[in-house]
Order: structure tokens, then C-alpha cells, then sequence
């Protein structure tokens, strides 16, 4: 089992298969950055493979693939299936822009894919185009309409921008009920790559839009999740992430993994661990000590918005979110 410093157990791994990305969010990457890691430099499934393996065998019972935008990878799909066939009851999901989800969804689901989380800001194309800056919308809710006919679990995560889309909470929040899929908010996080002039809601000023048309009780934290759930008068239930909080570190369960191998211990922190060495060599011995390493260096909780002020650099699109 791994076990921090702090007695959490850690048993999820956020894995990010490339920061490429198909789209340029103005919140996570508006402009293709300088230079992509060279394409040598990244992990082979069957190096990411062999040290999940041992991650697995050390109790980690959820895996998450992210990105940048994880469908621009080749053969994801023989990735999921060669975790899937070593541990079947595995909560095997992924974080997607779903723009390349519609001819993808039934291999993925086959391969042994669970559930995916797709990120939809806008349900107005233009809007939609402006953030992603590419005319994307259609192509996603496409995405979404084939991953629920095969069967996949579907949530939504949206990013509200003030004088963007934050006229459109209600028609999101209506567009996921209406399917069954439940919606998070989240509160936009400061970052130096994002551009510049974004602002993003807060937390009561979602609430109280919904509270303008909806009567909804707070349900709390849902396990491990960084989201807080509310439900509607019908069973409905939406989240909010609001990340400048720190109560949900108390029970994090969560470490991150880069496409070329660096284990990060929290999303809020720069220092990570490299695997690369050890799995290129076939040494996976070497690789388990760096994961029990980087498991006792977690911190306790970020430090955004604290008197030290720590603020991460490096990109959501690198960390996978
Ligand atoms: N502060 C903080 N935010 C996180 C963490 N994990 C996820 N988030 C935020 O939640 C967003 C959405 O995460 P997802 O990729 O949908 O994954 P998830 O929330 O673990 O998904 P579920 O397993 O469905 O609960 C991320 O982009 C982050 O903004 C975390 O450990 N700390
Ligand atoms: C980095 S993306 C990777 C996966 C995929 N490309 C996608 O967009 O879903 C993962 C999540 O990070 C969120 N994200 C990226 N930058 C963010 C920011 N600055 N503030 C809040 N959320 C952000 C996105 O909305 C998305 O839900
Ligand atoms: S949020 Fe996702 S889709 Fe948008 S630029 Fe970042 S990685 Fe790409
Ligand atoms: S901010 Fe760090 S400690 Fe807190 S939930 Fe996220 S990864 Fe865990």
C-alpha cells in the first residue's frame, strides 16, 4: 500500500500521455508553447505500462488518462486494454476535449474504458470557437452523444469565464441534467500560460445564478474528490472545484505522472521525480523506490492563496490537470 506522510493512502494516478493538444484553450494553453517535448523523450505505453503495473500491485485502484489531449495519442486504445486486462475492476476513466471522441468511443469502451470527462465551456459555437480558438463545438457534442450510446460514464467540466461563457451555467447545467451526467464547475486557476486577461467565477457566484431558477442542498465532499456537491429538488447533483481551498487535501488520494515520467506529488508544487530512467532500463525495482519516494515527499496541502504563496508554473496541459 502507499502511504504518505500525512496517513493518506494514495491509490489514484492521474497519467498524462502527451501535452499536444488540438485545441488552445485561453485558459490552459493560447499559444502553442515554444517547443513540444521531442517525441523520444516520451514514455512507450509499455514503459507507462510496466510501471502502472507495479503502482497497481502497490494498491492504486483508479487510473485516469489525460493530456493535453490524451485521442491525439496513437494506439491509446491498446493502452487502456493492456490495464484493463491486468486488473479488470480497475475505475479506468479519462479526461478528454472530445473532439476526436465520436470515432473513438466504441474502441475505448471495448478496450475497457469506464468513464470519461469532457471539458465543454460553451454550448454557442462562437463562444465555443473564441475559447478553444479552433470551431470545435459540434465535433464535441458529437463526442458526447457516441460515448453515452456505447455505454460510457460521462461527466462535464466547465470553466467560467466572466464576459465569456458566463452567461451559459444554466444551459450547461440543463444540457448535462437533461443526460444524465453530472456537471462540475471549476473555478478558473491563475497560471503564466494562460492569457492574461481571464477572470473566472467564484464559487457564490455560481450559486447564486443557480439559485436564481433552482432550490439545491449542499451535499458536501464526495470521497476524495477536490468537487463540492450540491443536489436539486429532483436528485440532480452538480460540483463545484474550487481549488484555492485546501479541505479536500485532507483526504487527497492522488499523485500525477508526465508523459516523459516525471511523478508529481501535488498539482500546486514544481518539485517531481523522474521514472524515465528506470522503466527505459527495464528496472522497475528502481522505479517502485521512486514512487514510495515521491509518495512520503507529498505535501499536506497547496499553498495557493497561503502566506508563502507558492504558485506553480508548469502547465495544466503538461500536469494533465
Ligand atoms: N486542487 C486540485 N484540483 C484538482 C485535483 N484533481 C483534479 N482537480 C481539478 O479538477 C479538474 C477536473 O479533474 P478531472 O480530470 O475531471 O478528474 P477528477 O475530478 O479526479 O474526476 P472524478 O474521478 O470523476 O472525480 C482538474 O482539471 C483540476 O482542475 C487535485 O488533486 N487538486
Ligand atoms: C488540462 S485538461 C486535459 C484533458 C483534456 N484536454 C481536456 O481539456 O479535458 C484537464 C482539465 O483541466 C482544466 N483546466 C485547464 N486549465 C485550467 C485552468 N487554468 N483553470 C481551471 N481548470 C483548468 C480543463 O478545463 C480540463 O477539464
Ligand atoms: S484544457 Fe484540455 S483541450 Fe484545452 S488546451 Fe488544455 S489540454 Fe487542450
Ligand atoms: S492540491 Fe495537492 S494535496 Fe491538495 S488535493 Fe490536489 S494534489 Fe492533493
Amino acid at each position: 500500500m502507499l502511504v504518505d506522510s500525512y496517513d493518506r493512502v494514495v491509490d489514484y494516478i492521474r497519467v498524462s500521455v502527451t501535452e499536444r493538444c488540438n485545441f488552445r484553450c485561453n485558459y490552459c494553453m493560447p499559444e502553442k508553447p515554444f517547443s513540444w517535448v521531442p517525441k523520444e523523450n516520451l514514455l512507450t505505453f509499455e514503459e507507462l505500462f510496466e510501471f502502472l503495473r507495479v503502482a497497481i500491485d502497490e494498491g492504486v485502484k483508479k487510473i485516469r488518462i489525460t493530456g493535453g489531449e490524451p485521442l491525439l495519442r496513437e494506439d491509446l486504445d491498446k493502452f487502456i486494454k493492456m490495464i484493463y486486462d491486468y486488473k479488470p475492476d480497475i475505475d479506468l476513466a479519462m479526461t478528454t476535449n472530445a473532439f476526436l471522441l465520436k470515432g473513438a468511443a466504441q474502441k475505448l469502451k471495448d478496450a475497457g474504458l469506464k468513464r470519461i470527462n469532457v471539458s465543454i465551456d460553451s454550448l454557442k459555437p462562437e463562444v465555443a470557437q473564441k475559447i478553444a480558438q479552433k470551431d470545435v463545438l459540434q465535433n464535441v457534442l458529437d463526442g458526447v452523444d457516441e460515448a453515452l450510446k456505447v455505454g460510457l460514464k460521462v461527466k462535464v467540466n466547465m470553466v467560467p469565464m466572466k464576459g465569456i461563457n458566463s452567461d451559459e451555467i444554466l444551459d450547461l447545467l440543463e444540457y448535462c441534467k437533461d443526460r444524465n451526467m453530472t456537471i462540475r464547475f471549476i473555478e478558473y486557476m491563475e497560471n503564466k500560460h494562460a492569457q492574461e486577461d481571464i477572470q473566472g467565477l467564484k464559487s457564490p457566484e455560481l450559486l447564486s445564478i443557480i439559485k436564481e431558477k433552482y432550490s439545491f442542498e449542499d451535499e458536501g465532499f464526495d470521497g476524495h474528490s477536490p468537487s463540492h456537491y450540491y443536489k436539486l429538488e429532483d436528485g440532480y447533483e452538480f460540483g463545484i472545484i474550487e481549488p484555492y481551498e485546501d479541505d479536500f487535501c485532507k483526504k487527497c488520494n492522488r499523485i500525477r505522472l508526465t508523459a516523459e515520467g516525471h511523478l508529481i506529488p501535488c498539482l500546486y508544487f514544481d518539485e517531481a521525480m523522474s521514472i524515465a530512467e528506470f522503466v527505459k532500463r527495464g528496472d522497475i525495482k528502481g522505479a517502485a523506490l521512486v514512487l514510495k519516494e515521491v509518495v512520503k515527499n507529498k505535501p499536506e496541502k497547496n499553498r495557493w492563496g497561503g502566506e508563502d504563496d507558492e504558485v506553480s508554473t508548469r502547465a495544466f496541459y503538461e500536469t494533465g490537470g
